[in-house]
C-alpha cells in the first residue's frame, strides 16, 4: 500500500486504532485491579475462564511455532516463540495454583459463550492458510494487551491488593514486556515485506483481536 511506513506498520495501527486499543488496556477491570476495587467474584470468574482461553492459546501457539519453522531462514523466530511456549507452560501451572489459593475450581468449569467465541475465532486463525506474518502479528497483539494492562496496573500510585499482586507481575514484568517487544519486531519485519492481501486480512483480525480482549474483560465483570 502505497504512503504507509510499512517497517513500523504495528505502530501505525496502534496510532490508528488507539481509542479501541485504550478500550483494551485499560478496561474498568483492569482498573479495578489497579486501584483494589475490583470485585472479587470477577477476578475469580476471569481466573476460571482465562485458564480455558490459555489451553486454546497453547495450541495457536503451536501453530505459529510450526508456521515460523516452515517459513524462516534462521533459528531466530522459533527460538522467540519457544519462549514463549515455555512460558505459557509455567502460565498453565500458574493458573492452577491461583486456582486453588482462591477455591476455584478448573476441572469441568464450561467455557462461557464470549470466551467460546473468542476461542473459536483463534481455531481458525490456526488454519494453515492463514500466513506466518499474519499469525506472528496476532501473537504479538494478544500478548501486548495482556502485558500493557497489566504493567499499568504495576505503575505508581496503584493500590494493588497484596493477593493479586503476582497475577500483576506475571504479565506486566519486564521480560515479558521484552517477549512482547521480540514479537513486535518480528511482525514489523514481515509487514514490511508483506503483500497488499496479508496486509489487509491482518489488520481485519487485528481489529477482531481488540474486540474480542474487550468482550473478555467484560464478561469477567458478569457480561454474557
Ligand atoms: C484473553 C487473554 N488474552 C491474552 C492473554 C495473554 N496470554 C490471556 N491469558 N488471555
Amino acid at each position: 500500500m502505497e504512503g504507509l511506513d510499512r517497517g513500523a506498520m504495528v505502530d501505525t495501527w496502534l496510532k490508528k486504532y488507539r481509542l479501541m486499543y485504550l478500550g483494551a488496556i485499560r478496561h474498568p477491570f483492569i482498573l479495578g485491579i489497579r486501584d483494589g476495587s475490583v470485585d472479587m467474584s470477577s477476578f475469580k470468574r476471569w481466573l476460571a475462564q482465562d485458564y480455558l482461553f490459555v489451553r486454546a492459546f497453547v495450541a495457536f501457539l503451536a501453530s505459529v511455532l510450526i508456521k515460523a519453522w516452515k517459513e524462516t531462514e534462521d533459528n531466530s523466530d522459533v527460538d522467540v516463540i519457544l519462549a514463549g511456549v515455555a512460558a505459557l507452560n509455567d502460565e498453565i501451572a500458574w493458573f492452577k495454583k491461583e486456582a486453588s489459593k482462591w477455591d476455584v475450581t478448573l476441572d469441568g468449569v464450561e467455557a462461557q459463550k464470549i470466551n467460546l467465541d473468542y476461542c473459536n475465532f483463534l481455531e481458525s486463525l490456526m488454519s494453515s492458510d492463514i500466513s506466518y506474518t499474519q499469525s506472528i502479528t496476532i501473537l504479538w497483539a494478544i500478548e501486548v494487551i495482556y502485558q500493557e494492562s497489566f504493567a499499568h496496573c504495576l505503575e505508581d500510585g496503584s493500590k494493588i491488593p497484596d493477593e493479586l499482586k503476582e497475577t500483576c507481575n506475571r504479565w506486566g514484568n519486564e521480560s515479558f514486556g521484552q517477549y512482547c517487544l521480540n514479537l513486535k519486531n518480528i511482525a514489523n519485519r514481515r509487514l514490511e515485506k508483506a503483500s497488499d492481501d496479508v496486509l489487509v486480512k491482518t489488520e481485519v483480525s487485528l481489529l477482531r483481536i481488540l474486540e474480542h480482549e474487550v468482550e473478555f474483560w467484560n464478561m469477567s465483570q458478569g457480561a454474557s
